[in-house]
């Protein structure tokens, strides 16, 4: 009897042309930087800085943004935790999938579980995952506040808002954090999207 839930009888199809040979027509390796951060916390910003700086050097990323993609795969999903996790888990896949076409995938989605960013960095080959943390006070991201959502949220007139009434589980192990100076400056765009090109230049992501 055919169900919705679990596939029986498939199987794997593999191509001549894979991830080497995308790889090197790309000249780099393909991999997902996975931004993770409050509201307001610039993970957009970061995402299109990078993206624009990579493309500046020729690479090829794509950005998958957490607000962008409930606009269409993730339309039927909400805010509750099983939603968060579901969201997180399809856009894991999809990073997977650019990741394995040779690409950059510059993921940015608060994904408030660290199980679910684990989940995420489990579906791909070790050192792929390159987990970046947006570290900044929820005053300053309720400070600047671009949507009016943390006025709604603290009017309450929105339930379950991360940092507010909502949890956010700040990563342990991050390959790289992004956060104020001592002077309490946030640095530029231009320099957070510099630090995570260094990271990705000294791992080798950069080249084939
Ligand atoms: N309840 C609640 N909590 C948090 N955020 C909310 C909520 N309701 C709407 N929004 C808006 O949705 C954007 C976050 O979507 P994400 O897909 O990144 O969220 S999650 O990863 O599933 O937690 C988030 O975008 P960013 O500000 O870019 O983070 C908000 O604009
Ligand atoms: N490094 C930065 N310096 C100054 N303002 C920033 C910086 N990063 C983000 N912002 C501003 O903060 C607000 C939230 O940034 P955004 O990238 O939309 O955050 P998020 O995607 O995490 O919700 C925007 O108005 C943006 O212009």
């Amino acid at each position: 009897m055919a169900t919705l839930s679990n596939s029986t009888n498939i199987f794997w199809q593999d191509c001549q042309i894979g991830r080497p040979e995308r790889q090197q027509l790309l000249n780099q390796k393909g991999c997902v930087v996975w931004i993770t951060g409050l509201s307001g916390s610039g993970k957009s910003t970061l995402a299109c800085s990078l993206s624009r700086e990579l493309y500046s050097r020729g690479k090829l990323s794509y950005v998958l943004d957490g607000d962008n993609l409930r606009h269409g795969l993730n339309k039927d999903l909400g805010f509750k935790t099983d939603d968060r996790t579901e969201n997180i888990r399809r856009t894991g896949e999809v990073a997977k999938l650019f990741a394995d076409a040779g690409l950059i995938c510059v993921a940015s989605l608060i994904s408030p579980y660290r199980r679910d960013r684990d989940t995420c960095r489990f579906m791909l080959p070790d050192r792929n995952f390159i987990e970046v943390f947006m570290n900044m006070p929820l005053e300053l991201c309720e400070a600047r506040d671009p949507k009016g959502l943390y006025k709604l949220a603290r009017a309450g007139k929105i339930k379950g808002f991360t940092g507010i009434d909502d949890p956010y589980e700040p990563p342990i192990n991050c390959e790289i954090e992004i956060k104020q100076e001592d002077s309490g400056v946030c640095p530029t765009p231009t320099l957070m999207a510099g630090q995570v090109v260094t990271y990705l230049e000294k791992e080798g992501f950069l080249e084939h």
